[in-house]
């Protein structure tokens, strides 16, 4: 079976979504802000001789029509990390401040971590963790290139993270606060799970030859699992941004679902810097809350990307002060 016949309910063009999940993706490159510039990377380019197109929804995101620069100069000093376009979609919705103490739940290899280092303009504490050590060494590799000083990486199961594994009392003091705020608890955190993968067939076409209803069963644990445990390591009014590269619902809103209907946490509007289509709030037998329409879906047609599924909530209800303020003055009156 071939699991996009599962989705030409969803799609608004059928037959435009089909004709793009059987093309190559574009390669990009997203420019890192802690080592140039966009103007110094499209001087750098004109220098090179290296073709590229800007994305119309991002600034610094270029397309590269000839494709990876994988051993170019600039690329090579870290200036830039190819990255897809809608990979960049978890830290922007996250959207950290400098200084901010921010957990990267399923880390390797690190395009989102970077991605969250850069936004965060290498200041404060962000922890890169991933189960898999090996994919850890190219998270690693990638945050040298890149310039990132302010990532901690850790290797356990995320589902079981504490912070009391990393040795510090407070993380409040690896970002730099001051101690009358401490706390053992994260500004934001985004997991970016495992999946079926199901969006990136246009880069690899076996992930619809080997799909199976099981192997998506046995995948919605663990994101389960992992939603939960970065909602319990962020501070309320903190947001957590759940994302995935898959279409499948039950990987998507039946996972977000069971984390509002479990936890404090609600879904808050985003407003995605690209086309992309609500979440959905039925599936087969299933029903889900109708705050799930403020997820995003992003369908390969619709902006010539990969697929992809992001959705923001945030810790305490969508209404509790996003700025940790409150609770900072709560905590040094105690
Ligand atoms: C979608 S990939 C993450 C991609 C990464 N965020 C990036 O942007 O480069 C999912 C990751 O989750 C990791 N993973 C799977 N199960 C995990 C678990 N229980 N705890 C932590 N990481 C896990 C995998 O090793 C894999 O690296």
């Amino acid at each position: 079976m071939n699991p996009l016949d599962r989705y030409e309910r969803l799609v608004d063009d059928v037959e435009a979504f089909r004709d793009a999940c059987d093309r190559p993706l574009p390669s990009v490159v997203r420019v890192n802000e802690l080592r140039a510039t966009p103007e110094r990377v499209r001087a750098a380019f004109a220098e090179e001789g290296v073709t590229y197109e800007q994305v119309d929804w991002n600034d610094r995101l270029f397309r590269l029509p000839d494709g990876s620069p994988g051993t170019s100069w600039p690329y090579v000093h870290g200036w830039l990390h190819g990255q897809e376009e809608v990979s960049a979609l978890p830290a922007l919705a996250l959207d950290p401040d400098p200084g901010d103490r921010v957990w990267d739940a399923c880390a390797a290899p690190g395009s989102k971590t970077c991605h969250l280092a850069d936004l965060m303009d290498n200041s404060g504490v962000l922890i890169g963790n991933d189960n898999n050590l090996g994919r850890l060494s190219a998270l690693r590799h990638n945050a040298e290139r890149l310039g990132v000083s302010n990532l901690v990486v850790t290797n356990d199961d995320a589902r079981n993270f504490t912070t009391d594994n990393l040795g510090v009392d407070s993380l409040d003091g690896v970002a730099g606060r001051s101690p009358a705020a401490s706390r053992t608890q994260f500004d934001g955190a985004v997991a970016d799970v495992p999946c079926s993968c199901e969006g990136t067939c246009r880069k690899n076409p076996d992930v619809l030859e080997k799909w199976s209803m099981g192997h998506v069963k046995g995948l919605v644990g663990i994101q389960k699992g992992v939603l939960r445990r970065a909602i319990d390591l962020t501070r309320p009014g903190g947001d957590v941004v759940y994302s995935t590269c898959t279409f499948a619902p039950e990987e998507n809103e039946a996972v977000v679902d069971h984390a509002i209907r479990t936890t404090d946490a609600e879904m808050v509007e985003w407003d995605a810097p690209l086309e992309t289509a609500p979440g959905i709030t039925e599936w087969e037998d299933q029903t889900f809350d109708e705050s799930l329409q403020k997820a995003h879906r992003v369908y390969p047609h619709q902006n010539d990307t990969g697929g992809f599924f992001v959705a923001k909530l945030r810790v305490g209800g969508a209404e509790s002060d996003a700025t940790g303020d409150a609770d900072e003055t709560t905590e040094v009156e105690a």
